[in-house]
C-alpha cells in the first residue's frame, strides 16, 4: 500500500487495482451490512467506498447515474411508475426526477447508513431524495418485490454493488423473475451488469437468465467510468412481453440542455451516446450480442 493513496484491491478483479490519491479521510463506519468510507481525493472530488470498492466519485458519477437511468427511461414513451433497487446514494433518483412523465418513484435500499452518509457528504447526489415523488423503503429488494402487485411498474432500475456482498442475490434468476412480474407488459428493467473486460462469465450467466425471464428484448449496453475497475461498466436492458421496446433508438429523448430549475444540465447522457452504448467489441458480441 502506498501512503496517501487508496487502492481498490479485490478478488473480483485479481492482479489489478485502480488507485486514487487521498487528501483526507472524511468518514469511516460500519453498517449492519458493510464498511463505509468517504475520502477527499486529489483529482476526483469526494469518493464513496463500500467494503473497499469504489461506488462513486463526484467527478465521474454522472456517467453511471445518467446512463443507468436514461437508457431505460428514454426507451419507453411515458414512464410513470419507477422502482429503484439499491442506489442508496440518491444519484439515480436525481436522474429519474428529470422525467416529467414520472408520477411515482419508489426506492428500496438495504443499508440506511449509505443514505445518511450520501446526504451528508454528497449533497449533489442525494438531492434526488428531495423530489416529492420519491418514497424510500429501507429493506431487501427481493422481499420488497415479493410484496409488489404484478404489473405495477413501467421501469425498474437495479443500481447495485457487486455480486460479492449484500447485492449477491440481485444477480440471480429468482430476482429477475420477481422484477419481470413487477413490470407491466412492455415494461423495462436496467441493471448494473459489470465489465466485459473482467466478468464475461458472470455476464453470460446474467444474459442467459434474462433471455429466459424477459420475453421482450434483452440487450447489454455499457459506458465509461474512469474510476470503476477496467474503466467501464455495463448494463442489462430488458423488456417484458408486450409493446415492443427498441432500446437502441430512444423514443422519449431527453434534451441534454433541458435544465429544469431544480437540476443541473446532463453532463454525460445524450441520444447519440444512448445508441452507441449498445455497440459491442467483437469478443463481447460473439458471447452476449443479439442472437
Ligand atoms: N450508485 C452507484 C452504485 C455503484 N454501482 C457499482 C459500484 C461498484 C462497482 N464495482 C460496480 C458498480
Amino acid at each position: 500500500v502506498i501512503p496517501g493513496w487508496f487502492s481498490e484491491i479485490s478478488s473480483m478483479w485479481p492482479g489489478e487495482a485502480h488507485s486514487l490519491k487521498v487528501e483526507k479521510i472524511l468518514f469511516q463506519g460500519k453498517s449492519d451490512y458493510q464498511n463505509i468510507m468517504v475520502f477527499q481525493s486529489s483529482t476526483y472530488g469526494k469518493v464513496l467506498v463500500l467494503d473497499g470498492v469504489i461506488q462513486l466519485t463526484e467527478r465521474d458519477e454522472c456517467a453511471y447515474q445518467e446512463m443507468i437511468t436514461h437508457l431505460p427511461l428514454c426507451s419507453i414513451p411515458n414512464p410513470r411508475k419507477v422502482l429503484v433497487i439499491g442506489g442508496g446514494d440518491g444519484g439515480v433518483l436525481r436522474e429519474v426526477a428529470r422525467h416529467s412523465s414520472v408520477e411515482k418513484i419508489d426506492i428500496c435500499e438495504i443499508d440506511n447508513m449509505v443514505v445518511d452518509v450520501s446526504k451528508q457528504y454528497f449533497p449533489d447526489v442525494a438531492v434526488g431524495y428531495e423530489d416529492p415523488r420519491v418514497t424510500l423503503h429501507i429493506g431487501d429488494g427481493v422481499a420488497f418485490l415479493k410484496a409488489v402487485p404484478e404489473g405495477t411498474y413501467d421501469a425498474v432500475i437495479v443500481d447495485s454493488s457487486d455480486p460479492i456482498g449484500p447485492a449477491q442475490e440481485l444477480f440471480e434468476k429468482p430476482f429477475f423473475e420477481l422484477v419481470a412480474k413487477s413490470l407491466r407488459p412492455g415494461g423495462v428493467v436496467c441493471t448494473q451488469a459489470e465489465s466485459i473486460w473482467l466478468h464475461m462469465d458472470i455476464i453470460e450467466d446474467i444474459v442467459s437468465n434474462c433471455r429466459q425471464t424477459f420475453k421482450g428484448s434483452v440487450n447489454y449496453a455499457w459506458t465509461t467510468v474512469p474510476t470503476y475497475p477496467s474503466g467501464m461498466i455495463g448494463f442489462m436492458l430488458c423488456s417484458t412481453e408486450g409493446p415492443p421496446v427498441d432500446f437502441k433508438h430512444p423514443v422519449n429523448p431527453i434534451d441534454e440542455n433541458e435544465c429544469q430549475k431544480s437540476v443541473r444540465p446532463l453532463k454525460f447522457y445524450n441520444s447519440e451516446i444512448h445508441a452507441a452504448a449498445f455497440c459491442l467489441p467483437s469478443f463481447a458480441k460473439r458471447k452476449i450480442g443479439p442472437k
